[in-house]
C-alpha cells in the first residue's frame, strides 16, 4: 500500500509547464512592492485566495504548529492578520511573539516567505476587522485580535521547470542577504 502510494505520488502534476521568469537584478528593491506585483499577478493567473498564506507559530516548549490565514494589510505596523486570542496561535504568540508567512501561488510556481516579531495592533483596529469579516453578523468579539509580523527577513522564490529555482533573499530594509 505505501509503496502504491509513494507510486501514486510521484504522477501528480507538478508545476505548469509554462512559468515566468524571475530576475532579481531588475525586480522592485521593496519587498512589499514586488510583493504587491506578485500577489496581483497570482490574481490575474487564477489563484483562488491569493491573500491566504500559512503562518507558522511555537509553543513554549518549541512544538511549531501551522495553520492557513487570511492577510488583511501591510502598512508601517507590519503584515496584517486576525484570529482569536484564544486560538492555539494566539496562546503561542502571547509566549513566542514571532512568526513566519509562507505564501504560495502553485499556478506561478511562486513562494514567499515573511517571518519576524509579531505585534498585536489596537483594540479599535481588532474590532474593526471583526466587523468587516466576511458574513459579519453586528456582534462583537473581544477576543479578536489583529496582529502584525514586522519582517526582519523575506524571500522570494521563482520555480523553474529546468530546475534552476531563483530565490532572492532580503533583509527588513529590502536589502539583499546572501
Ligand atoms: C484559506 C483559509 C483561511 C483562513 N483564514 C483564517 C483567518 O484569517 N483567521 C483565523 O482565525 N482562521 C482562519 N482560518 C482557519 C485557521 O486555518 C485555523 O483553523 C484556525 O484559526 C485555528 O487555528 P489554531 O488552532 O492553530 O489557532 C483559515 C483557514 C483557511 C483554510
Amino acid at each position: 500500500m505505501s509503496e502504491t502510494f509513494r507510486k501514486f505520488l510521484r504522477t501528480l502534476p507538478d508545476f505548469p509547464a509554462d512559468l515566468p521568469r524571475f530576475d532579481p537584478a531588475t525586480a522592485a528593491r521593496n519587498p512589499v512592492e514586488l510583493f504587491k506585483q506578485w500577489l496581483d499577478e497570482a490574481l490575474d493567473a487564477g489563484e483562488q485566495q491569493p491573500h491566504a498564506f500559512s503562518l507558522a507559530t511555537v509553543s513554549a516548549g518549541q512544538q511549531p504548529s501551522s495553520r492557513m490565514l487570511i492577510l488583511k494589510n501591510i502598512d508601517g505596523d507590519g503584515w496584517h492578520f486576525a484570529t482569536s486570542r484564544t486560538s492555539r496561535k494566539g496562546q503561542e504568540l502571547d509566549i513566542v511573539p514571532q512568526a513566519a508567512m509562507n505564501f504560495y501561488w502553485a499556478s506561478l510556481g511562486r513562494q514567499v516567505r515573511v517571518a519576524g516579531p509579531v505585534v498585536q495592533l489596537s483594540a479599535e483596529a481588532s474590532a474593526r476587522d471583526w466587523a468587516e469579516r466576511p458574513r459579519a453578523d453586528g456582534s462583537t468579539n473581544p477576543n479578536w485580535q489583529l496582529y502584525a509580523v514586522q519582517p526582519t527577513e523575506f524571500e522570494f522564490w521563482q520555480g523553474s521547470n529546468d530546475g534552476g529555482h531563483v530565490r532572492h533573499r532580503l533583509g527588513p530594509d529590502g536589502a539583499p542577504e546572501g
